[in-house]
């Protein structure tokens, strides 16, 4: 059971993927971690030092390493389904699900955010929804599953990709229950 998480920067691949690792018991993976661990710096420091087609080739090796033994939650980066190659991989390997979310919802998330690279510019907003307008037909092209962020919390998203998971046969129904609240 493989399960692959894409949508744009702010989307939430990261924070709900490793929720999701716990409640399903899995493994969780985070490509820009892996990324990351091999590069020995920040993903920021490396676009500016090497470029974004450095990241990308590096990125590609790192999704093609991953769906060569497939399993529990990986979280892409945003820009990994502009590559074919990682559609494919990601789409033939894993059960794909976009978190889909506005540019409005992900500017207010990532508005203090210092760490992604192309958002670093004088208007963040309108790079989002040229991003947005960009990907979203290679998101759902990649995807089995799509799931709208915009107003459910990081915990209520946990609960609806488990009961999709569930009715997609791929976890076990009722195997995994929800935590009471503390
Ligand atoms: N549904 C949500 N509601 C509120 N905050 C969220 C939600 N999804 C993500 N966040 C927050 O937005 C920020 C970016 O999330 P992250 O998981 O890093 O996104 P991604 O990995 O898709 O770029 C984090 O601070 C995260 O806690
Ligand atoms: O959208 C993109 O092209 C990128 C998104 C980032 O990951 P998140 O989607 O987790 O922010 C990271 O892979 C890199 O900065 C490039
Ligand atoms: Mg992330």
């Amino acid at each position: 059971m493989a399960v692959a998480l894409v949508g744009l920067p702010g989307a939430g691949k990261s924070a709900v993927g490793r929720r999701l690792g716990m409640r399903l018991d899995l493994p969780f993976v985070d490509t820009d971690h892996v990324i990351e661990q091999r590069i020995g710096c920040s993903i920021r420091d490396y676009f500016e030092r090497e470029g974004e087609i450095a990241f990308r080739d590096l990125e590609q090796t790192v999704i093609a390493d991953l769906a060569a033994n497939p399993q529990g939650i990986l979280a892409t980066g945003g820009g990994a389904v502009l590559r074919e190659a990682n559609r494919k991989q990601l789409r033939d390997h894993f059960h794909v699900i976009y978190l889909r979310s506005s540019p409005e919802d992900l500017f207010r998330r990532l508005r203090h955010d210092v760490k992604r690279p192309l958002l670093q510019v004088a208007d963040p907003l309108g790079r989002l929804r040229e991003l947005h307008d960009a990907r979203d037909p290679f998101y759902r092209e990649t995807a089995h599953d799509v799931v709208d962020t915009g107003r459910p919390t990081i915990a209520m998203l946990v609960n609806i990709i488990v009961m999709q998971l569930e009715l997609a046969g791929i976890v076990e129904s009722g195997a995994h229950p929800e935590e009471p609240p503390a």
